[in-house]
């Protein structure tokens, strides 16, 4: 099994590139089922969830090569087959695989999706929008089954303004016979991203990135060529490490707009931050001061930053309260900081961290993605030698995260160990 190895204590300092959005690259590449001809899409992360997405494309027989972050993929021979098992359940995001054929082919089968435990992650918004499209949709041994002999545009009002839900009935609807309205929709950037890729392959969408999504259906959509947003969590994670742990950092590829949540709260916190077009610089932080904060959607404080800006909360004097209103489960890493000396607890949706505190190297084990990114930071911070377990879930969404902090300086590494030597954690495997 593979960990990392991190030795604490280490000031950061230089420049880290920020990748494409896993966000956005988990929708964009379903989305290429929709054209008629090659898509292109550039500067996608290197991470697990591309990988297995373009094995889930071939699966259905797409033309997939990808090489120095583009992905060519031609459509013209996949079919509708299902996909019960397999790839599909190692991704949150092979759900998208449900709007993209049911739009092209009028029907799919895949199996209920994976992807991190952050508590129920319920698609009743997405069903509910491929039923007012017109699919029959049913639950049958694990997979949802969908079946539509033809696409009607329709109003949706989704009663939670889910990410997931609009990007995935826009798939739906962009060849749907007639006029969608998609209310209440999501705001986040990563729509965005994946309308601007459709409106290229020719599909007629207006008010991405706004709460009402109109969408006109057309007949055909072709091939085009697409660059990827930043990954503005992954920019965030940056930011935060260097906050906590920076004696100067610049963090390269980032729409300052899309962290603005972050910004302000790291401000508030007394962290000084420079922003330029596509850069931001982060100075020496001396003293960090506690705030409360709270996850909303777009543009609120994202929910997967929430686990990361934890950890920089242990470093900040006074008392601070963490409340996730997307995902009241998302505090696994909480015990885990505990057993790195953290003040820290969870009650009900919050936790409740003291400091600044002192942590200590230990074995730890990331129960999700995010909360492996917190979980490195903790080890960047610690006294000592930390070794963070189930790696996996981190390499599902942070591309050569290794590499990257070596080139801040960091002391880490990726090390391959007998399961049975793993530092005891004390749990079951
Ligand atoms: C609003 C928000 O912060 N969304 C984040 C969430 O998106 P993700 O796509 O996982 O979640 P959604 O935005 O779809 O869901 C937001 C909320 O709506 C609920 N819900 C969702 C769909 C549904 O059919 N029914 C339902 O009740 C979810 O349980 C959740 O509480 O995690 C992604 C990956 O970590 C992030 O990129 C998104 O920014
Ligand atoms: C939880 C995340 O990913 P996923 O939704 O793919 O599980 C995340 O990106 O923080």
């Amino acid at each position: 099994m593979d960990v990392y190895k991190i030795n604490g204590g280490r000031e950061l300092n230089g420049t880290v590139k920020v990748s494409g959005a896993k966000n956005s690259a988990v929708a964009l590449i379903p989305a290429s089922i929709l054209a008629g001809s090659e898509v292109t899409i550039e500067g996608l992360p290197e991470i697990a969830d591309v990988h297995t997405l373009k094995l889930l494309l071939e699966e259905i027989g797409g033309v997939v090569s990808f090489e120095g972050g583009t992905m060519k993929i031609d459509p013209a021979g996949m079919v509708a087959m299902p996909l019960p098992n397999g790839n599909v359940k190692k991704l949150r995001a092979s759900y998208y695989l449900m709007g993209a054929m049911l739009g092209r082919f009028g029907r799919a089968v895949i199996g209920l999706p994976g992807g991190c435990h952050l508590g129920p992650r319920p698609i009743d918004q997405h069903i509910k929008g491929f039923e007012a499209l017109g699919a029959t949709v049913t639950n049958e041994h694990g997979s949802i089954y969908l079946r539509a002999d033809k696409l009607r545009g329709a109003k949706i009002y989704l009663d939670v303004a889910s990410v997931g839900a609009t990007i995935n009935i826009m798939l739906a609807a962009v060849l749907a016979e007639g006029r969608t309205v998609i209310e209440n929709a999501a705001k986040e950037p990563e729509i965005i991203d994946v309308a601007t890729l459709l409106s290229n392959m020719g599909a007629n969408i207006k008010g991405a990135g706004t709460n009402v999504i109109r969408i006109e259906g057309v007949k055909s959509l072709a091939g085009t060529t697409h660059t990827i947003i930043p990954d503005r969590i992954e920019a965030g994670t940056y930011m935060i490490m260097a906050a906590a742990a920076g004696g100067g950092v610049t963090i390269d590829n980032v729409i300052p707009f899309h962290v603005e949540a972050l910004t302000a709260k790291l401000r508030e916190m007394g962290v000084k931050i420079v922003e330029e077009e596509e850069r931001i610089f982060i100075p020496k932080t001396e003293k960090l001061s506690s705030v409360d904060m709270k996850t909303l959607v777009y543009p609120g404080f994202p929910t997967d930053l929430q686990q990361p800006f934890s950890v920089l909360l242990t470093q900040a004097t006074g008392s601070s309260v963490v409340t996730d209103t997307i995902y009241s489960a998302r505090f696994k890493h909480i015990d885990e900081l505990r057993r790195m000396n953290a003040s820290t607890r969870v009650e009900g949706r919050s936790a409740i961290i003291s400091g600044p505190t002192k942590l200590q190297g230990a074995s730890v084990r990331a129960s999700d993605l995010r909360a492996g990114a917190a979980l490195v930071l903790a080890g960047l911070l610690a006294e000592g030698e930390t070794e963070v377990q189930e790696i996996h879930h981190i390499e599902r969404g942070y591309s050569n995260i290794v590499e990257k902090l070596r080139g801040l300086g960091a002391d880490i590494r990726k090390v391959r160990i007998p399961a049975e030597a793993a530092g005891g954690t004390g749990r079951p495997g």
